[in-house]
This record gives structure tokens, sequence and C-alpha cells, in this order.
């Protein structure tokens, strides 16, 4: 039995809150020492490789499991606690449907389950303007009329919080196009917070504002996606020789490739960083600056200041690096 805490300072400004927040399962960890803020309102990209602990922060944060170790906050109170079950949508990967209920039927399951919170026009709106008849059983639907249909389900909900797993992993380029416009619409609308895990990167450039970057049970990168990226260079350019002081040296070099004498790196600026006699320095896309943190995960973490938890105890890179 728990008591469910509630901050109602938190209530309408922070979505998530990890602290120490860990997750064993049998085999290990699959969430460590996890600590970052999700403020209210933004559309968050979670990214990180196979196994990194993506699935496993959601299911924490619906409520469906408990944490091993620390805490996890939603809008202030705790996911398994009746206030934040009401606040938060969840679209699993495999988009649970019953393949026999009609579309009128899955709305109406949707409308009994979730009572006088429900949006039935808001949800009928969303299945109308993809044209998919309302008495379609949902097992015949194609897959991307059944991604509609869940996210109309979800959206109906008119949650505060959607956590979408991979939620375009098997449409086609022109519904998985289709079905982000209708999710970042639906999210400008309601002010809905999204928290959207996927592994393709170029998905996220122009949809989300905010980045969470987990790799090996940890989190790498959190923030603002336009902060992050300006906090970095792409450093190109010929190896410095006889010595000579080189365009990376005083910056935290993320990842870096050479061949022959050309070299290429991914810098954490720690002061200005301008274009020398034998090297260019641009601003990294969100892709390039992704890339370079799951291809390196033991570069130092970094969060920007309103994805630290506690201003008071600012976090610095070494200290999750650590
Ligand atoms: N129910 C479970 N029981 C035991 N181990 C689990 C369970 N769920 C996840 N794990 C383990 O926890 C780790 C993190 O898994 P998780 O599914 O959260 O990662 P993910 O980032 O979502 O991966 P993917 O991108 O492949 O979906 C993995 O090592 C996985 O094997």
């Amino acid at each position: 039995m728990y008591t469910e805490q509630f901050d109602p300072a938190d209530a309408g400004l922070v979505a998530l809150e990890a602290a120490g927040l860990g997750k064993r399962y049998r085999r290990g960890w699959a969430l460590k020492e996890c600590a970052f803020r999700l403020p209210a309102g933004r559309i968050c990209g979670l990214v990180g490789p196979n196994g990194a602990g993506k699935s496993t922060l959601m299911s924490l944060a619906t409520g469906v499991s408990g944490p091993s170790a620390g805490t996890l906050r939603v809008f202030g109170g705790d996911p398994r606690g009746a206030r934040a079950r009401r606040q938060v949508g969840h679209l699993a990967q495999s988009k649970p449907l019953y393949p026999r209920l009609t579309v009128t039927d899955t709305l109406r399951m949707g409308r009994e389950l979730n009572g006088a919170e429900w949006d039935q026009s808001r949800a009928e709106a969303i299945v109308r303007a993809g044209d998919i008849p309302f008495g379609a059983r949902a097992g015949s639907l194609s897959g991307g009329q059944r991604t509609r249909l869940a996210l109309a389900l979800c959206f109906g909900k008119r949650p505060s919080m959607l956590l979408l797993d991979e939620p375009m992993a098997d449409l086609d380029p022109l519904v998985r196009h289709e079905m982000t416009s209708l999710l970042m619409a639906e999210a400008a609308e309601s002010g809905t917070t999204v928290v959207m895990s996927t592994h393709t990167l170029a998905e996220l450039e122009g949809v989300c504002d905010y980045l969470l970057v987990l790799a090996e049970g940890r989190v790498r990168l959190a923030g603002e996606a336009d902060e992050l990226a300006w906090a970095h260079s792409m450093v190109t350019g010929a190896l410095p020789g006889d010595g000579a002081p080189g365009p990376l040296d005083g910056h935290t070099v993320v990842e870096s490739t050479t061949s022959g004498r050309q070299f290429t790196a991914m810098v954490r600026r720690e002061a200005p960083l301008a274009p020398g006699p034998t090297w260019t320095v641009t601003e990294p896309s969100m892709e390039q600056l992704l890339l370079a943190y799951l291809r390196s995960p033991n570069a130092p973490a970094l969060l920007t200041a309103s994805a630290t938890p506690h201003a008071s105890t600012h976090l610095t890179s070494k200290d999750h690096a650590a």
C-alpha cells in the first residue's frame, strides 16, 4: 500500500520528474540513477538504442509498474495514483485495439472507460478526418487507420500527458507524415505534453522541442532541443601537426573520427569556438547530435537548466558522468 504524495507546486508545471530513479529486473538494472525534469506542454522525443530503458520509463510513468529505487512523479503525483492515471494517455507500440469491435464500439468503450472526462466529439473528429467508416471493424483497418483510431482513443481521454511508444514504426512515409501532423495539431490545440519514443531520428526534427536521451539505463541528454544543439559544434578539418594547438583543445569531445589527416568531431563547447585556417565549425542538426550521443554512451551527460531537477542543486555534466 502506498500513500499518494502530491506536490502542488509541480502540478501544472512539471509533467515528469525523476529523482534517483531505478528499475531492476531479474537480469539487472533497466534504469539506474535517472534524474531529469520534463516541463509541461513540451513535445519530447525519447531516444536511445535498443534496451536503453525507454519502454521501462513509460511503464513507470503510466503506473503499470513501480520503481525499484528513487521516485518518478507525474504532474507532482505518484503515477500509480488515480489522479495521474486519469492524466496520462498511453499508446503502446502494438496499438492494442479489439479487432472485432467496430470504430463506433471502440469509441463507445473509450467513453465508458473514461466517464465524464471523455471527449466524444474530439475523438469522432479525428476518426472522421481520416475518412474511416464508423461501421468498420478495428481488425479490418490499415496500419495508418489503426494508428488514427488509437490516437482518437488517446485524445478522447483528454490526457494532460500522452506517452507514445514508437507510434509510427509500422507506417509508410506518407501516413507517418499525416499522423505526425495530426499529433502535433492535437497536442498544440490541447496543450498536451507528449513523450514520443522513436528510432527514426529524422522524425523528431521539426516535431520535438524537447529531448530525453537514454543509454544503458541512464540519462545522457535532456532539455530543449535547440539549446542542446546550440551547446555543440561540429568541427571538421585537418589535424594539427607538430604539437600545435588544435580546435578541440579545451572542449568536451563527444565523438570524433579521423581519416588520414582529416577529422570530424562533435564537441560540447566550453568556450567560444571559431573557424580556423584548417577547420570549419557548424551547428549540428538534431539528428547529428543524437547520433553522436547514441554512438558514445560514455560521453558526459548534459541536462539544460529546465531539465535539471531542483534548480538549487543544479547537476553538472560530471555528476551525471559518474
Ligand atoms: N518485463 C521485463 N522483464 C525483464 N526484463 C525486462 C523487462 N522489460 C524490459 N526488460 C529489460 O530491461 C532493459 C530495458 O528494456 P526496455 O524495453 O525498457 O528498452 P527500450 O529502450 O524500450 O528498448 P527498445 O528500443 O528495444 O524497445 C532491457 O535489457 C530489457 O531486456
